[in-house]
């Protein structure tokens, strides 16, 4: 019989002012001596000396390091900086968290996963997506040991990335659908159980996307328990597949071609809209809901040209080119891009 392994958080903290029981919780952790964070420019103000001051606080001996993007070069110089660390944190956005997950599991130590925005539901995931020279890679890395998520500072964040979040998890409509192909095309595995917990999170946020709203605490709970069990979904496939189909080749795609790229998960549920069209689903539906939330539904809201929009539908079936999707092997003609831009109102 075929062995598997589940890889999932032992704690999962969440509510308004938890981020001051870090070092608590890295103590009854039983981690002690030398703490590295890894933080971001701007995350260290909102958050990381506040995790800095819990862990001195527990007599750790703490080290900070400040990263802006998730490079290979970058994972690899935090990698060199966990040696004889305890624990690492990754204080910040998906970007940083990628980052410490990644090196972590190179230096084999442990991590926590101290998310500052609802943004992206690679908080819990055990994958990393770090660029490279040709765009990104989607990493095997490890599942963090604990989630801390501080809904009062997350609450508190631009409301643009907790909608982003919401775009993120609503995507898992489509990948779960691509999967689905793939599985009765190529005969890919597939989980039904990771596809249904990934479904379900995307259920959750569209069934409060009403409440869904700036500065209330409770709109961040709901975004960020959604998020967190998207992840789940991933550990249990083992894979990002419940959660990243042919709308996140959109969105990666864009990366590499926009000048100015919007956020990860806005440009996710702009690609959920279109790759449902393909799909043949009720694609309003997905529209309708981002609306209600304030997600930006088009290229103008995304701050991006048409053009580029066209580029990237052209090219997203190049990315990920192991996982199976509904753009198929060949892709979008410029002509067929254009027509489901259009046709979608996207562009
Ligand atoms: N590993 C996974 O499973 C997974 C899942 C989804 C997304 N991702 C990756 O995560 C990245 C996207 O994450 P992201 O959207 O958070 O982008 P990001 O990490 O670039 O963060 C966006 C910006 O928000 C800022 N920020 C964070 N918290 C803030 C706060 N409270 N107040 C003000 N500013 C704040 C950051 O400093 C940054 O400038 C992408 O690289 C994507 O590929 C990974
Ligand atoms: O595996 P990728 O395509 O990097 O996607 C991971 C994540 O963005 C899913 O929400
Ligand atoms: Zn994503």
């Amino acid at each position: 019989m075929r062995q598997k392994k589940i890889e999932l958080p032992r704690e999962i903290h969440t509510g308004p002012g938890v981020i001051k029981k870090v070092g608590d919780i890295c103590k009854n952790l039983r981690f002690k001596g030398k703490a590295t964070i890894v933080t971001g420019p701007k995350t260290i103000k909102i958050a990381g000396k506040k995790v800095a001051e819990s862990l001195k606080d527990k007599n750790f001996d703490v080290n900070i390091i400040k990263v802006k993007k998730a490079t290979k070069d970058v994972v690899e110089k935090v990698k060199n900086k966990l040696e004889g660390t305890s624990i690492a944190l990754g204080v910040g956005g998906g970007k940083v968290i990628d980052v410490v997950k990644m090196a972590s599991k190179y230096a084999n130590v442990h991590f926590i996963s101290v998310p500052t925005a609802a943004t992206h539901d690679g908080i819990a995931s055990p994958r990393a997506s770090i660029k490279n020279d040709k765009g990104s890679v989607s990493l095997p890395a490890h599942a963090p040991i604990a989630v801390i998520a501080d809904t009062d500072i997350i609450r508190k964040a631009p409301y643009r990335f907790l909608a982003a979040g919401c775009g993120d998890v609503i995507s898992n409509y489509t990948a779960v659908l691509d999967w689905k192909l793939a599985h009765r095309l190529l005969y890919e595995r597939y989980s039904e159980s990771s596809a249904a917990l990934s479904l379900m999170s995307a259920k959750m946020v569209i069934k409060s996307a009403d409440s869904i709203k700036k500065g209330l605490e409770e709109s961040a709970r709901i975004v960020v328990k959604a998020l967190i069990s998207s992840g789940i979904a991933m550990s249990i496939a083992g894979s990002s597949r419940p959660a990243s189909g042919s709308e996140h080749k959109f969105s990666h795609a864009l990366d590499i071609v926009a000048p100015k790229p919007a956020l990860h998960g806005e440009q996710c549920g702009v690609g959920t809209i279109m790759m449902m069209y393909l799909h043949g689903k009720d694609w309003k539906f997905i529209r309708d809901t981002l609306k209600k939330i304030n997600a930006p539904t088009n290229a103008y809201e995304l701050g991006i040209d048409p053009e580029y929009i066209i580029e990237a539908l052209t090219m997203a079936h190049k990315i990920r080119k192991e996982r199976y999707t509904i753009l198929g092997d060949r892709g979008l003609t410029r002509a067929a891009a254009k027509r489901l831009a259009e046709v979608t109102g996207v562009i």
